[in-house]
């Protein structure tokens, strides 16, 4: 197996253990690769007049066809996107006792806490070089979850930044789905509200520098891609390239870094609400450039995810209505569905309550009445 990227950091007898020096971005590549054109949306107009309709007209392409866009000028400073990645970055060369402490409980379809790279990839004889800590919404009713003692030490910070993340840019950017599908503005930002119950999470992630032979090895099992789970990821810049989406013409295109820009994708649950309106797009991330194979691939995301109070129903929207996208049982509001927390957490303990990770590509299983897809095409 390749070196681990995480080599153990030195613990420092002090309660605050950010230790590590600072993260900063690893120069991008120098490969000319064949990138993907995405639309940027600029939320310092948002508030603009008229502002929210013109940037809901720009995002409309990429929400129904595209599935990927880029948010610039979010009003979340680079220096706290920063910090986020020196927590996680300093999370990961922590001790494997250490971050087992509180991992995911993949049983209950729960994925808050650590998530090991333990896991074989189908029958390929390699492991999956991905970890992962996911931290859940600073809310009270959330104030019980366990939490790594990073967590817990940075946790003014984490909580703020969560937050933020929610009310600036996935609140904004639901506003501007619920414009396109002419619901009442609010309608996706209050399915999702920050204050509700809900599985959303805060990411902090690595792809663990692994050989050539060991992504080929695991790229020619997982070359499909994957779409995720919730209703919107956000994905904060770094500049190691290997993610790749599927485009409306179906070719593998680089998504390429914006400095400072946040990418974001829609994802399964907010198909589903859309009646498959919503374009949830398949991608992977793939051997990074022969110039940054050698670079730990650490990500900050952020996952959306309707939650307790959110019915699994499609949304009201005269525009679904009269693309005749809603059936007579969509429209009745007594029909009886899961909520979102349910469902979402139905989905992770399909697909990650294993040793073994197998391909999601054409699968689905049942869930209350509801066939619950585990892949967009
Ligand atoms: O790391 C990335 O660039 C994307 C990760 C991803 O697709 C995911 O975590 O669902
Ligand atoms: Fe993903």
């Amino acid at each position: 197996m390749a070196p681990s990227a995480t080599e153990p950091a030195s613990q420092p007898a002090s309660t605050n253990r950010l230790l590590v020096k600072p993260w900063s971005r690893p120069a991008p590549t120098k490969e000319d690769l064949d990138w993907a054109p995405l639309v940027k949306i600029d939320l310092s107009r948002f508030d603009e007049p008229g502002g929210k309709q013109e940037l809901a007209k720009q995002l409309y392409d990429a929400v129904t066809r595209v599935g990927f866009w880029v948010v610039v000028n979010s009003g979340i400073d680079d220096e706290r996107v920063l910090k986020q990645f020196t927590i996680g970055n300093t999370f990961f060369k922590e001790s494997l006792e250490e971050k087992r402490t509180n991992p995911c409980h993949f049983e209950k379809g729960e994925y808050f806490g650590y998530r090991e790279n333990s896991r074989w990839i189908g029958d390929t004889g390699v492991k999956e070089n991905i970890e992962m800590l996911n931290i859940p919404k600073a809310i009270p009713q959330l104030a019980k979850e366990p939490l790594h003692s990073i967590a817990r030490e940075n946790y003014d910070e984490i909580a703020a930044f969560h937050r933020d993340v929610w009310e600036k840019v996935a609140r904004k950017l639901f506003v501007l789905i619920a414009l396109i599908l002419e619901l009442p503005e609010n309608y996706l930002a209050d399915a999702h509200a920050y204050n509700q119950l809900s599985d959303d999470h805060l990411r902090y992630m690595i792809y663990n520098v692994r050989t050539q032979k060991e992504w080929d090895l695991a790229q020619a099992y997982s070359k499909g891609g994957h779409t995720d789970f919730g209703s919107l990821t956000l994905l904060f810049s770094q500049h190691v390239a290997g993610l790749q989406i599927r485009t409306p013409e179906g070719q593998w295109k680089y998504v390429k870094p914006v400095e400072g820009g946040i990418t974001c994708n829609a994802a399964d649950t907010l198909t589903f609400l859309t009646k498959g309106f919503v374009k949830s797009t398949v991608h992977r991330v793939v051997t990074p450039p022969a110039d940054q194979i050698n670079i730990p691939r650490l990500g900050l995301l952020y996952f959306s995810r309707p939650g307790d109070h959110t019915p699994m129903k499609a949304a009201p929207s005269p525009l679904l209505d009269r693309l005749g996208l809603l059936t007579e049982e969509d429209k009745d509001p007594n029909q009886k569905v899961p909520n979102g927390t349910e469902y979402v957490r139905a989905r992770v303990k399909d697909v990650h309550h294993k040793t073994v990770l197998d391909k999601r590509e054409g699968t689905s299983f049942e869930f209350n009445g509801l066939k619950v897809q585990n892949y967009y095409n």
